[in-house]
């Protein structure tokens, strides 16, 4: 660690212009049924876990505050979401796919113009980079444009019919209800954005609620989905999810939980809902995606790719490294290659031209982090990297670990933040026995030249993970590529093309093939509804 840890803190006068936030932002709105409607009950405050200098310690900074609506008031939006939906008879449901495509093409351009506020808020709600704020923001649009060619793509094929076994079929695609969207705080607005986009142009109308932290972001563009989408198509909630979730399940109108998060929470929220059965999951959850450095692995490309792998946004992603086994013939070089890595990030505020070390939203993580790498000490494990796990405030520089074993902590449970735990291993049945035992199932690395071994591995992972990245680091990307996992790590496939089957359900009109049918059907198809959204057999 370069700098001492007060340096990384500027006062409130250092900070450029385009970055600062001059006084508090206050959101005392939320929208329902296309109204910004005024919230005169309690606000919570949201502070930056971005840390200034100031008199005496580092001190976090007040950035706004947002309602924290009441149970009524979230059941409201509910009622108000499944009223346009209205049993598939509303505007929205039976709009047709063009003037949808036009809606959200139009909200596109009014987010497009957000990008600065946008960008600066993510910075000081969670503490990304500029650079990872920015990328984050246009990913986001460029999930929604790649949707919506997908969109096209399947409307394209829906003049079709097909005969099978004297039975003429339409295949059409038709939305289900109601969806409960909600992002991680990680990824507050991409990973909304994967959710709701597909729900909203499939034609089903949706209920909001921002994560955790990362919920200032969304006031500029509330304005953006009132006025380009027909009231009560997309409503917003706020407030403490513990209290006004679970009586919006329990309400059985959410039809669909589109969920980006932990295990445990989509587990008590579909619990709650009256017939979990029924309920569709679209879900996104945790991981503990394993690397596996073989002998013969280029050593310094492995480095490369386990660094940003483990600490890209602080290891806050779901799809970082999270355990790193490396063959013990090589393993003195990988972590002092590893270590000299994480010595040559730089650390301090987001706006700071490269900075990669970070500050972490969660008030209670630098905390549970120590609490890993104190069990894993106290069992015989060492912090390798000089300054690694120095703290201060919201501020945890990356810990790496060596050697790491089964009887810690950290071996089994996910960190989701910047401690690195590197296991030895002399026999690749070891990693594949973990991955085996994983209670997740995202992704794994592999990192070797031995063509035949790594087929082997990918022969004994293929069954365990959802995606096998060979010399490279775990990663979602492209948002062409299908996005799961196995056990606890996830419920439905969200690629771009993916999310829209995800988000509604096939319906096939069908009918006896005899001429006066065939005539029936093509007329059917050639004068379809264009509400209906039909797809070949394939899609
Ligand atoms: O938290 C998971 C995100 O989807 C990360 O996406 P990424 O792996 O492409 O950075």
């Amino acid at each position: 660690m370069k700098e001492s840890l007060a340096a990384l803190f500027p006062a409130e006068a250092e900070i450029p212009e385009a970055f600062r936030i001059p006084a508090p932002l206050t959101q005392d709105y939320y929208l329902i049924n296309g109204e910004l409607r005024r919230w005169s009950g309690p606000l919570q405050e949201i502070l930056s876990p971005v840390q200034l200098s100031g008199a005496g310690a580092p001190a976090a900074k007040l950035i706004g505050a947002a309602p924290l609506l009441s149970v009524e008031a979230a059941r409201e939006a509910l009622e108000v979401a499944a009223r346009a939906y209205s049993n598939g008879r509303g505007e929205w449901p039976t709009m047709s796919v063009g003037e949808r495509i036009r809606c959200v093409a139009r909200f596109a351009a009014a987010v497009q113009e957000k990008r600065a506020e946008v960008v600066r808020l993510l910075m000081w709600e969670i503490g990304k980079s500029l650079k990872e704020a920015e990328r984050e923001f246009d990913r986001a649009l460029s999930y929604l444009r790649e949707t919506l060619e997908a969109l096209k793509e399947l409307d394209r094929v829906s003049s079709r019919f097909v005969i099978q076994q004297g039975i003429i079929g339409q295949i059409r695609r038709a939305p289900l209800g109601v969806v409960l969207c909600m992002g991680p705080y990680n990824f507050p607005l991409y990973e909304t954005f994967t959710t709701l986009i597909p729900a909203l142009v499939m034609g089903n109308t949706i209920v909001m609620k921002p994560p955790r932290f990362g919920i200032l972001l969304f006031a500029p563009l509330l304005e953006a989905f009132r006025a380009c989408f027909p009231a009560g198509v997309v409503n917003t909630v706020y407030g403490d999810g513990e209290v006004v979730l679970p009586p919006l399940m329990a309400s059985g109108q959410v039809d669909v939980l589109g969920f980006i998060g932990t295990h445990k929470v989509a587990d008590a929220l579909r619990a709650a809902h009256p017939r979990p059965h029924r309920l569709r999951c679209v879900l996104g959850l945790d991981a503990k995606n394993p690397a596996i450095v073989l002998p013969d692995a280029d050593l310094d490309l492995a480095v490369r790719e386990c660094l940003s792998g483990s600490l890209t946004f602080n290891g806050q992603r779901c799809t970082a490294l999270k355990i790193l086994f490396v063959h013990r013939s090589i393993v003195e070089q990988f972590l002092e290659r590893l270590a000299a890595g994480i010595g040559s990030l730089s650390c301090g505020v987001p706006w700071q031209e490269g900075v990669t070390v970070t500050a972490l939203p969660e008030p209670e993580k630098p905390e549970f982090l120590a609490e890993l790498v104190r069990d894993a000490e106290s069992k015989g494990a060492r912090v390798v990297n000089p300054g690694g796990g120095t703290r201060s405030g919201s501020f945890f520089y990356p810990a790496l670990i060596y050697p790491v074993s089964p009887q810690m902590r950290i071996y089994h449970e996910e960190q989701f933040g910047p401690v690195i735990p590197v296991v030895p291993f002399d026999d690749l049945r070891e990693t594949i026995d973990y991955v085996v035992a994983s209670p997740y199932g995202q992704q794994a690395s592999v990192f070797g030249r031995d063509g035949d071994l790594l087929a082997q591995l990918v022969d004994a992972l293929v069954n365990q993970v959802c995606r096998i990245n060979i010399n490279s680091q775990c990663q979602r990307s492209p948002d062409s590529f299908p996005f799961n996992g196995r056990k606890n790590s996830a419920e439905g496939t969200q690629s771009v093309a993916d999310a829209l089957r995800v988000f509604s359900i096939r319906i096939v009109v069908a009918a006896r093939e005899t001429d006066e049918n065939r005539d029936i059907i093509t007329n059917i198809v050639r004068e379809r509804k264009s509400h209906f959204l039909s797809t070949d057999f394939m899609l």
